[in-house]
């Protein structure tokens, strides 16, 4: 392992990732490994997760797919320099950010979106100039396989590996030194990753989860609110990191929640959810009896049954959910939707300020104050109103997590940032001594003026306009009168001396 690390940051050192050219042709052939393998793409994902091809498609390549020609389409932009504000000391210097690349990342997915958690941090990767080993998870092996066969064959592999691994092969992995890791996984895991990282001084970015929870609010279209859940709650049979974990409402909704829930569950996957296409099994034997044992001791109000040998668990409901009770103690990461009551939206708001800043918050109202409300007083990953999951789409806004649920974030512009080192570059010429000199020892009164003169006054623009007029003026009436005795930068400062005396006397 630290020989493929060496492998990759001995190219990473040539400087061939650098280039825009050679960074949006390695995008180009991402895309065309996407587009072109698409099948065996989808059918290591269906079998990692029995999820329908179509579903596959929909839930890792479209987002993937739209991620690859953002970077596209506004790499120059993201990676040129960006000029940057200027002081009076700097007034005539070039003042940039130049975005550079890190070196040599590492990007650690979980197996619930197997392909794209790998991919999606990969193109930014990529786009930002670095030199990439990916590690997918073990839980999900077909998808780890295909990535490992297909993405050397696509990108260059020197600068790109794939290792497969579990535990201990990770472990290993973190032991070399990185230039950024993104984690994606359980909390626990990502406490391993920041040590790891810690003792080579590594930035991370960790993606991990939580209990998102689910506000429906008395004044609300419970019909669409409840088929927009259904929907995300139940999509890959509940196992998305933003999945609302649990509907915070007033007791009198509970009834009617769990009814449409029920009658949307049907529309959605018919009488035998089992032969649904479109709803998919538990990833392995672990997750599936950690599941069950939620259920243990709760009101079933919908649901409830499961299949070991398939790890089938249906669109389960519970209601009047003890918040105290396991199920609202750890992340569900399955097809278990508990319902809490609450009194009203301050008790709501408590409950979610009272437990660890969630992934995700939904709030469903027709009143967007009261949405507004809630934004403003809790505190989140990401927040959807009157809908769920769709802020993930959204390439123009950032994804990640904020405490428990993680740090740092990506997604289009956020990816080519969080792979980027924000580097100021100030550019001066060899002139000005005779300004520089109020900076050089020894220090005085009349130093510190200046510099206070120069580090602090606030020019707007058309201040800034008189000041460069008076300056040029004051040089050219020098030269005009011949003083030629007196050197440049002295009339430069002679000029400045007006505009100082005057701001030092509001000033002092
Ligand atoms: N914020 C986000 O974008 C996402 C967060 N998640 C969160 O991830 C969790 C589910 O994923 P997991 O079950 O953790 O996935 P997992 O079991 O696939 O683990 C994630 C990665 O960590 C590695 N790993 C596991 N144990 C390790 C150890 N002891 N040392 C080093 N590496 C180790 C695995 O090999 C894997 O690559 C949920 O909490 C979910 O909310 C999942 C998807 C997206
Ligand atoms: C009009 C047709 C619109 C179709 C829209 C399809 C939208 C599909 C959204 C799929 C989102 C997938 C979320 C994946 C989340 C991955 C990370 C995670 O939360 O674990």
């Amino acid at each position: 392992m630290e020989r493929q690390v060496q492998r990759l940051r001995q190219a990473f050192r040539s400087g061939r990732s650098r280039p825009l050219r050679f960074r949006m042709q390695q995008l180009e052939a991402l895309k065309r490994m996407v587009q072109e393998r698409e099948k065996d793409i989808l059918a290591a994902i269906a079998a990692d997760l029995r999820k329908s091809e179509l579903n596959a498609y929909s839930h890792e390549v479209i987002t993937l797919l739209g991620e690859i020609d953002f970077m596209l389409a506004n790499l120059p932009e993201l990676a040129s320099a960006k000029p940057a504000k200027k002081n009076l000391l700097t007034m005539l210097d070039e003042a940039y950010v130049q975005p550079e690349p890190l070196g040599v990342v590492l990007i650690i997915g979980a197996w619930n979106y197997p392909f794209a958690l790998i991919m999606q941090p990969l193109v930014g990767a990529i786009a930002a100039g670095n030199a990439a080993i990916v590690k997918p998870s073990e839980l999900s092996e077909n998808t780890a396989k295909i990535l490992a066969k297909l993405l050397p064959q696509y990108l260059d592999q020197d600068l790109y590996a794939v290792i497969n691994g579990g535990v201990a092969e990770t472990t290993e992995l973190l032991k070399q030194r990185f230039d950024h890791i993104l984690y994606t996984g359980n909390t626990a895991v990502g406490k391993i990753v920041m040590e790891a990282a810690a003792k080579h001084l590594t930035p991370v970015t960790l993606e991990l989860g939580g209990k998102s929870p689910c506000y429906i609010d008395r004044d609300c279209d419970l019909d669409i609110a409840c088929r927009r859940i259904t929907w995300g709650k139940y999509m890959n049979c509940g196992q998305t990191c933003i999945a609302p974990d649990y509907i915070l409402c007033e007791a009198s909704l509970q009834d009617r929640i769990v009814q449409k829930i029920k009658e949307t569950v049907k529309d959605f996957y018919g009488e035998n959810i089992k032969d649904s296409p479109d709803y998919e099994r538990i990833i392995n034997l672990r997750h599936f009896k950690r599941l069950q044992s939620l259920l243990e001791g709760q009101k079933i109000a919908f649901g409830g049954e499961t299949d070991e040998v398939t790890r089938y668990i249906a669109p389960t409901i519970l209601t009047d959910v003890d918040p105290n009770s396991k199920v609202m103690q750890e992340e569900i990461f399955g097809p278990i939707l508990p319902i809490v009551s609450v009194k009203n939206v301050d008790e709501a708001i408590n409950f979610i300020n009272d437990r660890e800043k969630p992934l995700a918050l939904y709030i469903f109202s027709h009143n967007n104050k009261l949405i507004k409300r809630v934004i403003d007083e809790t505190s989140s990953g990401g927040v959807t109103g009157n809908d769920v999951i769709m802020h993930f789409t959204v390439n123009s806004l950032p994804f990640g997590g904020v405490g428990a649920s993680g740090m740092g974030a990506y997604h289009g512009k956020y990816s080519f940032d969080t792979f980027s080192h924000q580097r100021p570059c100030l550019l001066k010429g060899l002139k000005g001594e005779s300004v520089n000199k109020l900076r050089y020892p020894p220090n005085s009164q009349s130093k510190v003026g200046w510099a206070k003169f120069f580090l602090l006054k606030q020019f707007n623009r058309g201040g800034l306009v008189m000041l460069m007029l008076a300056c040029v003026a004051m040089v050219a009436a020098m030269i005009v009168k011949k003083y030629q005795a007196l050197p440049r930068g002295n009339a430069l400062l002679a000029s400045l001396a007006v505009h100082r005396l005057r701001w030092s006397s509001k000033h002092s």
